[in-house]
């Protein structure tokens, strides 16, 4: 087997639940932060993940766990050969100036597996680093950070893994494949982490169906301003979703969504995580810049690609900017 070291890119919820779980395992993983003083809070206290946080079922326990953690600032980070950065950071974050300071840090033998939600981001990951090995991971996990070295794994969901799809390039041009015996490695640690994780083949699908899913909740609760089992108590409610979802379901059809239950299981998400603020109305509450560029802005993109007109991802990418940052 290719030697491979992992690595968490970013220290927020995503990041600090991936290496957390990984690291109490006993499957070394090193925490790549922004700010120094988050690195050195980590390494004095380790990662607390508590476990079962925020569930809806009033039965459920709060388990907490600590472990000990190895955490440097992403500039400072010495990347052997064979590393494999599981990325866990806001498509915000992905600027050219940050994937070129990725390239310049990574050795020639690395690969990349981006958790972002969203779509365009491997565009970006391909334009830069054109000897990654790029991979998708689509997560139903649910996190939220309570402080630098504490997070909440708010709801327990799945991993899929597979190769990066290419959505914006027309004709499509597909990234360096991972290499299959690291992606196994990944996926044997995740598994061992208490992760429950496939690997997938069609990872164009599996990201479609998530993208339909935040481009209806994500931005309608950042407007609203309401958690996302709020968000189909009302018949208003339920016909903005459905407008919403009529039109970015069509649009992703012609990319590769299949047909099937989408609207069941969109409702079935707001159930889940009913007692959730979605990503997007957290970014809002933190005066962060949102996702929203990324995904019904990319869902505007995907239709003019195609000479079409998506009329409410226009107007709601454009409602949420003007009450963010961006
Ligand atoms: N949280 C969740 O449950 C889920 C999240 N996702 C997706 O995963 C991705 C990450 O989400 P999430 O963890 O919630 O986001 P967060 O905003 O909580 O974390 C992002 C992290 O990236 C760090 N970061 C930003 N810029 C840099 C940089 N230049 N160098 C190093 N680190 C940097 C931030 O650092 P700092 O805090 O110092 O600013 C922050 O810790 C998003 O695309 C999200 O949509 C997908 C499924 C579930
Ligand atoms: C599934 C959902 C909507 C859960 O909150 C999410 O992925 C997000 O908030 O970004």
């Amino acid at each position: 087997m290719r030697e491979t070291k992992i690595a968490v890119a970013g220290g927020g919820s995503l990041g600090l639940l991936l290496a957390g779980k990984l690291n109490a395992a006993g499957c070394p993983a090193e925490l790549w932060t922004r700010t120094e003083d988050q690195a050195r809070i980590i390494e004095r206290d380790g990662i607390t993940v508590i476990d079962g946080a925020g569930g809806a079922d009033a039965t459920t326990v709060n388990a907490a766990m600590t472990a000990a953690v190895k955490a440097v600032p992403l500039e400072k980070a010495a990347a052997p050969s064979g590393t494999a950065v599981l990325l866990a950071m806001k498509q915000t974050a992905l600027t050219p100036s940050f994937v070129a300071r990725l390239k310049h840090m990574l050795p020639e033998e690395h690969a990349i597996v981006a958790f972002c939600n969203g779509i365009g981001h491997f565009d970006k990951l391909q334009a830069g680093l054109p000897s990654a090995e790029l991979a998708a991971a689509v997560t139903t996990e649910a996190a939220r950070r309570s402080g630098p070295a504490e997070v909440a794994h708010t709801g327990k969901g799945q991993i899929w893994l597979g190769q990066a799809p290419l959505f914006a390039a027309i004709p499509p041009t597909y990234a360096k494949s991972p290499d299959h015996d690291r992606m196994q490695y990944i996926e044997s640690r995740l598994i061992q982490a208490g992760f429950t994780v496939s690997m997938s083949n069609n990872m164009t699908e599996r990201m479609l169906r998530k993208l339909l899913i935040n481009a209806v909740i994500n931005p309608l609760t950042a407007l609203l301003r309401i958690r996302n089992g709020e968000l189909t108590s009302t018949p208003e409610r339920l016909s903005l979703m459905r407008q919403l979802y009529d039109e970015t379901a069509g649009i992703l059809r012609e990319y590769g969504l299949k047909d099937g239950s989408h609207w069941d299981e969109l409702l079935h998400v707001c159930a889940r995580t009913a007692s959730n603020h979605s990503s997007m109305l957290q970014d809002i509450l933190a005066g962060r810049k949102t996702e929203i560029d990324a995904i019904n802005g990319a869902v505007v993109s995907l239709a003019a690609n195609l000479g079409r007109q998506a009329p409410w991802n226009d107007k709601i990418t454009r409602m949420v900017k003007s009450i963010s940052d961006g």
